[in-house]
């Protein structure tokens, strides 16, 4: 790295999309984002030539993946299993080990190693770097990691809960501690990332106590396609009863369940809107979807003890006013309540929506794990580099 090497490509690679930002680190400066979708159906073959169209994307700027001036490429990796809980420098032993917890994130951790892949073929010489979902739930006490099955089993198989979006938990628990002028040691804060796939976590002073997603991404909260949690016998009796193959049931609960499987629509814009028009079908998932997370509030403000704020982020999150208002309508007894006026205004920054009266903050906080990879990576290059 030189000392003029200051921009860092971030690469988010998703199951059928791959969103990419050239961010500045002298400045914090975005110089390039986009996105290419539908990877695998047609035009986009596959992530390298994804790739190649942000490579084309990036030049049309002035930019491009020969760009002296990058420091380093910054990956979302979504797995890291037991062995990665900080962000990794890449190189054919890490991309190895990744490829050994495909089955733990089948959804996820394929795209991201393409994406890994194809990006040390085009640059071979830049350093690489992984930031991994699962890191910031590195802390979670064992009493909230583990799963109350046979030790041996859960060991010989790595099976606990490992958590995801935590590069999202992370940035958001932060960036609420700063809204509300305080210190993250200081403060405990429900983070509620709500997007196509979601999760809730307890952070308790900047440490991540609890979280809903487990071994794989699929526990927990209602999601676009997931239905997150239920009983695990229900799985015995698709098999048993249903006929249905492991496959079929895999494919069943993280493809064609959670909003998608109740009313057939997993955007919520499409879900308030069939509301609006009296749809019983819509209704219905809109209520599973909020009682969830009303129970996932209510549980980690009994594992956290006190909560100085509940924050709202990803798609869901930030835009869908209905929710956050239907997920807090009856909790002034626990000192949470949001203003509707306040809830209803849109905007690109961190906001508060509670309520004058209400003693825990509720917030919009705009998640940005673009920013806290490539912050991330940067800070990983330039150690490596210093030691140089
Ligand atoms: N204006 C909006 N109102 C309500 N929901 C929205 C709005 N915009 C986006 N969403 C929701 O956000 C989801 C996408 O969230 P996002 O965080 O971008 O997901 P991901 O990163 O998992 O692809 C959409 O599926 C949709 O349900
Ligand atoms: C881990 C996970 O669920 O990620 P996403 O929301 O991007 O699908
Ligand atoms: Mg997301």
């Amino acid at each position: 790295m030189t000392a003029t090497a200051t921009r860092v490509l971030v690469l988010n690679s998703g199951s059928s999309s791959l969103k990419y930002q050239l961010i500045d680190m002298a400045d914090g400066e975005r110089l390039a984002s986009g996105l290419v979708e539908r990877i695998g159906e047609g035009e986009v073959a596959d992530h390298g030539d994804a790739l190649k169209i942000v490579g084309e994307e990036l030049a049309l700027g002035g930019f491009g993946l020969d760009d002296p001036k990058l420091a380093a490429i910054g990956h979302r990796a979504v797995h890291g299993g037991i062995r990665f809980t900080e962000p990794t420098l890449i190189d054919d032993e890490v991309v190895a080990e990744m490829e050994k917890l495909v089955p733990l994130a089948p959804l996820h951790n394929p795209a991201n190693i393409t994406g890994i892949k194809v990006a040390r073929e085009l640059r071979p010489d830049l350093p690489q770097v992984a930031v991994f979902d699962t890191a910031f739930h590195a802390t979670i006490p064992e009493a909230a990691a583990r799963y109350a099955i046979d030790t041996e089993t859960a060991d010989k198989l790595s099976v606990r809960r490992y958590g995801f979006h935590g590069t999202s938990h992370a940035y958001v628990s932060r960036a609420t501690a700063e809204l509300l002028g305080k210190a993250p040691e200081d403060v405990n804060v429900i983070v509620l990332h709500l997007g196509n796939g979601a999760s809730a976590s307890a952070v308790a002073g900047g440490r991540c106590v609890d979280t809903s997603m487990g071994l794989t991404p699929l526990e927990g909260l209602v999601m676009g396609t997931r239905s997150g949690d239920l009983d695990p016998a229900v799985i015995f009796h698709l098999a048993r009863v249903g006929g249905m193959s492991v496959d079929e049931i895999d494919t069943l609960l993280n493809k064609k369940s959670g909003l998608v499987g109740l009313c057939g629509d997993n955007d919520m814009r499409e879900i308030t809107r069939r509301i609006g028009e009296g749809d019983e079908a819509a209704r219905l998932a809109f209520d599973v979807y909020v009682h969830r997370l009303r129970k996932y509030i209510g549980a980690y403000y009994a594992v956290l003890g006190k909560v100085d704020a509940l924050a709202f982020t990803a798609g869901v999150g930030e835009n869908a006013a209905a929710v956050r208002e239907a997920a807090v309508a009856g909790l002034e007894e626990l000192g949470i309540a949001v203003d509707r006026d306040r809830n209803a205004v849109r905007g690109p920054d961190a906001r508060l929506v509670s309520a004058e009266y209400s003693r825990v903050a509720v917030a919009v906080v705009p998640t940005d794990e673009e920013l806290e990879i490539a912050t991330q990576t940067y800070a990983l290059v330039g150690a490596a580099d210093s030691e140089t």
